[in-house]
């Protein structure tokens, strides 16, 4: 999907365990502003949300199901949906501002998901309104993970 940038991570493993880059300036022109992780249930969906401004940068550390749909009028894939399912391993995904994106936790465990956004969220001193569309509570949305 035009912009999307999804990639399965190298990770390095010993007896303690194991650790991965998530992010490097010259790896990509992507550049955050800010970081937040959440913590999602087994069973459970974060979105289907849209940005009109924001893209995203997540990492997926857990069983995560990714679903993303082109809703950029202008986009060569305009209309297309891609889903992809993570099998528990870290994945980083760009997502730009007009694609519109929900993932579900689909393993027995709860799954961590880091976010590096290239915006802020509610902007400087969070005094703006969220730079977002939030379709889960729309019954009539198109969009359904
Ligand atoms: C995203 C965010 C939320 N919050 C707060 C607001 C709220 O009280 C609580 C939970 O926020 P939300 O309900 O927006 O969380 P969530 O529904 O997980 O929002 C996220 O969903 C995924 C699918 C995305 O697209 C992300 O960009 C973001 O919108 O955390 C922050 O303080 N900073 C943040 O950067």
């Amino acid at each position: 999907m035009e912009g999307v940038v999804i990639k399965e991570l190298n990770v390095f493993t010993d007896e303690r365990g194991w650790l991965t880059e998530l992010f490097r300036n010259d790896e990509t022109d992507f550049r955050p502003v800010m970081s937040y992780v959440s913590l999602t249930k087994p069973g459970i969906s974060r979105g289907p949300h849209e940005h009109v401004d924001q893209s995203d940068f997540f990492c997926f550390l857990g069983n995560f199901r990714l679903c993303l749909w082109d809703n950029r009028k202008g986009s060569v894939s305009f209309g297309e949906k891609f889903v992809l399912d993570t099998g528990g391993k870290p994945v980083t995904a760009i997502v730009p501002p007009g694609v519109v994106h929900a993932y579900k936790n689909m393993g027995p465990a709860e799954g961590l998901v880091l976010n590096l956004p290239d915006r802020l969220f509610r902007g400087q001193g969070k005094k703006d309104p969220v730079d977002e569309v939030r379709y889960e509570n729309d019954p009539d949305s198109p969009f359904r993970i």
